[in-house]
């Protein structure tokens, strides 16, 4: 797959433009500042409805505009998708896909699939388990596009037994007689058990599928360093793995930790708890791991992601965003020779040189407001 076309309007700083891309290599060319990431962020969004550098929508807009809009045009097995988006903050994105208006903004997804590596990726292994949670929920959906449904399932559950819990803990905090009522938390329970069941089971296949990618990505970035290793931890005992196993793991885990989550007023248990350790050696790579191999443990994690979308037979757009500039001569001329077969790769630099020969391919100039092809 690769993206054809990308027009942008009222998008971070640009109020409009239109970039035509194509196959192979793509090196966006700029000063700081001037708008590259901004490109790339649009497109991540497209395959994620999410930004890989802010939490809300707001940032997104162009700052005096009332909404943005991302439009994309995929060739997928030699067929066109046309998505589009309109991100309106604090509204439900509006979405079409080839033209027609869909009932949810979550039916674009898999409609792109994108692996974009950037900076702000340091925090997948310094960062809170928050951040992984999400990669691997990303990951998920890119592979499994109806984990998009079960992950907002999940996380509407947790989010009416959390309030449910906070105005019991409330009234009982303000000596007041209303609200504490918790005779539906047994309902809540069963819901969040039944899909939290199917997120975690999800998340440990998928733990499993990613682990030699991993290992193999890092090998190839740090060139033989130490052996990276990832592992889901869970606070439940996931035995088998299986969904029927984890829902009754969930519910009993629930019945356990009852009375902490009322004297505390919030959900402990389920997988929006959860994390992915991630191992060099025998140590934690988090708090132990040098900058670089925290830097090269992120790129790995990103590019195991690519390639096991790819094992999936989804040959998904990779991207990859200031990271020449990060590496030693050595590591550049590696990296260029993992990434240059894929179908559609799109880099960003300050500097030009800095990117290998080799990757050299269709250049665009960025500067304010506007892209232009440069050769
Ligand atoms: N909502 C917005 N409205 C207007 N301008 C914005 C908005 N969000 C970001 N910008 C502007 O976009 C620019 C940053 O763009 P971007 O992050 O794409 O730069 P870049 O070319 O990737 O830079 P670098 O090489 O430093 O990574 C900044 O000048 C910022 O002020």
């Amino acid at each position: 797959m690769y993206v054809q076309r990308l027009e942008l309007v009222d998008f971070r700083s640009y109020e409009s433009v239109a970039v035509d891309l194509s196959a192979g290599t793509s090196v966006l060319v700029g000063p700081n500042g001037v708008g590259k990431t901004n490109l790339l962020e649009a497109l991540g969004y497209v395959a994620t409805l999410d930004s890989h550098r802010v939490a809300t929508d707001a940032p997104l807009v162009r700052a005096g505009a009332a909404a943005a809009v991302i439009r994309c045009l995929i060739v997928h097995d030699g067929r066109e998708l046309l998505v589009e988006l309109e991100i309106v903050p604090g509204k439900a994105n509006r979405a079409r896909l080839g033209r027609s208006p869909v009932r949810r903004a979550r039916d674009v997804l898999g409609a792109l699939r994108m692996v974009l590596f950037a900076p702000e990726d340091l925090e997948l292994v310094r960062g809170d388990p928050a951040e992984r949670r999400r990669y691997l929920d990303d990951l998920l959906v890119a592979r499994q596009p109806r984990y998009a449904g079960v992950r907002a399932d999940y996380d509407r559950v947790v989010k009416q037994r959390n309030a449910l819990l906070r105005t019991a803990y409330l009234a009982r905090k303000t000596g007041g007689t209303r609200g504490g009522d918790l005779s539906t938390l047994d309902v809540w329970d069963t819901h969040l058990a039944r899909h939290g069941a199917e997120l975690l089971a999800g998340r440990l296949e998928l733990v499993n599928a990613l682990g030699p990618f991993v290992a193999k990505a890092y090998d190839a970035v740090a060139a033989g360093k130490g052996a990276a290793g990832i592992a889901y931890r869970s606070g439940v005992e996931v035995g088998a793995g299986d969904r029927a196993t984890l829902e009754e793991a969930l519910l009993e885990a629930l019945a356990d930790g009852r009375s902490s989550e009322v004297d505390r007023g919030v959900t402990l248990t389920g997988p929006h708890r959860d994390d992915l350790t991630l191992t060099l050696g025998t140590l934690p790579a988090k708090g132990y791991a040098s900058h670089g191999e925290s830097w090269s443990y992120a790129l790995a994690l990103r590019l195991a992601a690519y390639d096991l979308l790819r094992a999936d037979g989804i040959e998904p757009v990779l991207a990859l965003d200031d990271v020449f500039a990060e590496l030693d001569a050595g590591r550049r001329e590696r990296l260029a020779e993992l990434v240059g077969g894929a179908k559609q790769l799109l880099v960003t630099c300050a500097v030009p040189e800095d990117v290998p020969a080799s990757l050299r391919g269709a250049r665009f100039e960025v500067s304010e407001g506007t892209v232009r092809r440069a050769d």
